[in-house]
């Protein structure tokens, strides 16, 4: 991209996180404007004060408008004695700082409050934005995209708001020293600003290359959290096949290239900030150069107009640097909205839609009528299902890998709309209210078992919260956990680990099926999340789940035909149809039909 191309979309990107930034502090952000204003004013008149306080000490002819005001001023009445006009200069200074320190305690605490509410309300809607995203568009993101956005990229929003108010404090602050600068010297100030203005110009388009350097940064962030967040998993497989080395350098490689890129970005940076102090130093001298030389300005009104200068470089510097922080972080505000944009183009029905109609209650028959659907970017999925699952029935579901089995069960908890066909259960067609409603009901046990890093109890209360102990108990037991859980010194609360890290694979399970059955659903689809458990293991928990008392139909989809022994019947996907449905005559056949009489 060309230059002019580059700044436009910076110009383009900081307005919009500008505009943002407006809409979330509504009457606030008024407030703080007057507030930085206010602070930025009292700065002025502290500076104002200077003028007697020379008169004071220098004395002499300052000429202009300095002398004018030192003239107009009550202590210059009060005789020739210092101690008399000194005294009240100070009391001025003292009520001058208490009234800044008080004004400036409110901006800062309003500003502060500005931007971590700012950096929640974006946590918030990007949060929204994911719950209501149809499961075809979130199956498709990264996780490590996802959780950069949610924690790294949403704190680096906060710093953009920080350095935009810092900015903006600082931009106020400058003009109202350049007004007095102008009080002094018209002419003085004129030439500064001008060349100020010349220096700020020519260092404009350092802040969209600190923006791509940004974005290169974050790239590597991104990438880097990525191998982070698999670092022990992969470190695991290295080390079972002495391949850590290779593994180390993989990583290091990554880690070379974000320090690499984050070298460039403080190498520019530190350019660009000596190039400005240099500037702005240099169109000081030559002011003053200007000033004796052209302008023959008073040597008393030349050292205020200097004091002025020294105090604008501590803004200038910190306005010319938060700009380039604020140009350096703002691609993770447009990261987060670039999510936000594809989400949006996917929302489905609004959330409030779950309130309407009845809820399900208890199992009834579920019907795919011709239903095809194909995952987005590919041809693959399912297509001409035409079955029904009685009310009640344990299902199996089995077929190579890739047959259609996961999709299926997404279908069937609602969790992907068919492209054709329908889907019904009773009377009611999913869609819409009726689709929500059913996820409401149904438990869903996925292949890939997630549990929260938080105690069992948070665990099965999640699915649940009015669950009772003893409800948590009961179901425990039917999966087989209750000594799992009877042996941790925490019991119900012993925290299981990030994602149940602390527990094997088949505890995982246990605990992720009981929390499946704390809801009660009149549908349990297990998608192999028993495969981890031993076979006697397994097949004690489904017999319990053949026989709950409130007959679920159960969809298990599982590769062991010691899985599927327990089912009454059997489906067999391949190619996403079902080229094979079996009838069982087994135990649980035999109480399901015990059951439906
Ligand atoms: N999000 C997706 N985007 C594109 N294609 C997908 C997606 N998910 C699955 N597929 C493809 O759809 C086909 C069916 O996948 P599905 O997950 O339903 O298979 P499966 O029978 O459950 O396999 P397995 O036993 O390995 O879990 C596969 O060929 C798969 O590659």
């Amino acid at each position: 991209m060309d230059k002019r191309g580059a700044g436009r979309e910076l110009a383009r990107s900081a307005w919009d996180f500008f505009r943002d930034f407006r809409v979330h502090a509504g009457g606030d952000g008024l407030k703080a404007a007057i507030l930085i204003m206010l602070g930025a004013g009292l700065e002025g008149v502290g500076l104002v004060l200077l003028v007697p306080l020379l008169d004071l000490v220098v004395g002499g002819d300052r000429g202009g408008w300095a002398a004018a005001l030192a003239g107009r001023l009550p202590w210059r009445s009060a005789g020739d004695d210092p101690l008399a006009r000194l005294l009240p200069l100070l009391a001025c200074f003292a009520l001058l700082v208490g009234l800044r320190a008080v004004v400036l305690w409110h901006r800062d605490v309003l500003l502060a409050t500005l931007r971590i509410g700012f950096v929640e309300a974006q946590r918030t809607r990007l949060v929204a934005r994911l719950v209501a995203a149809p499961w075809t568009r979130l199956s498709t993101l990264p996780h490590a995209r996802v959780n950069h956005l949610l924690s790294s990229d949403i704190i680096l929003t906060g710093a953009c708001a920080h350095f935009m108010l810092q900015g903006a404090t600082s931009l106020f602050l400058l003009l109202v020293q350049w007004g007095l600068a102008c009080l002094f010297s018209v002419p003085l100030a004129a030439v500064t600003g001008a060349l100020l203005a010349v220096a700020t110009l020519a260092l404009l388009p350092q802040l969209a290359r600190s923006r791509r350097l940004g974005r290169e940064v974050a790239d590597a962030n991104l990438h880097l959290a990525t191998s982070g967040a698999q670092f022990l998993g992969g470190l695991k497989l290295a080390l079972s096949q002495n391949m850590q080395q290779r593994f180390a350098d993989e990583f290091n490689g990554t880690l070379g290239r974000l320090m690499g890129r984050q070298v460039a970005l403080t190498r520019e940076q530190t350019k660009a900030q000596l190039a400005f102090t240099t500037l702005a130093s240099l169109a000081g001298a030559a002011a003053i150069m200007v000033g004796v030389w052209a302008l023959d300005v008073p040597p008393a009104v030349l050292i205020v107009f200097v004091l002025v200068l020294a105090r604008m470089s501590a803004p200038a510097a910190q306005l010319q640097q938060g700009a380039q922080q604020f140009a350096n972080f703002l691609p993770s505000y447009e990261k987060i909205r670039a999510l936000e944009a594809e989400l949006a183009g996917a929302a489905p029905a609004a959330a409030a839609e779950i309130g309407a109609g009845g809820a399900f209650a208890g199992p009834q028959p579920i019907r795919f009528h011709q239903v095809s659907y194909r995952h987005p970017g590919g041809d693959r999925g399912v297509s001409g299902l035409d079955l029904t699952l009685e009310a009640g029935s344990f299902v199996g579901v089995t077929g190579a890998s890739g047959a259609g089995k996961t999709t299926f069960a997404d279908l069937l908890v609602g969790l992907t709309v068919p492209d054709t066909g329908t889907i019904t259960v009773g009377d009611r067609t999913l869609a819409g209210a009726a689709r929500r409603q059913w996820a409401a009901a149904i438990a869903y046990a996925p292949q890939d078992t997630f549990l929260f890093h938080d105690s069992i109890r948070a665990n099965l209360a999640w699915a649940n919260p009015s669950a009772s102990e003893a409800n948590m108990r009961a179901a425990l037991g039917l999966v087989g956990a209750s000594a799992l859980v009877d042996r941790l010194d925490q019991g119900l609360d012993t925290v299981v680990g990030a994602q149940g890290g602390l527990l094997s694979g088949g505890e995982r399970q246990r605990l992720a099926l009981a929390r499946a059955l704390m809801r009660e659903p009149p549908l349990l689809v297990l998608d192999e999340s028993t495969g981890a458990i031993d076979i006697a293991g397994e097949r004690a928990l489904l017999a319990g789940l053949a026989t709950l008392p409130w007959r679920p139909t159960i969809v298990l989809i599982a590769h062991r035909r010691e899985s599927l022994m327990l089912c009454d019947r059997v489906l067999e996907f391949a190619e996403g149809r079902v080229v094979a449905d079996r009838r069982m005559g087994t135990p649980a056949a035999q109480a399901s039909a015990h059951r439906a009489r």
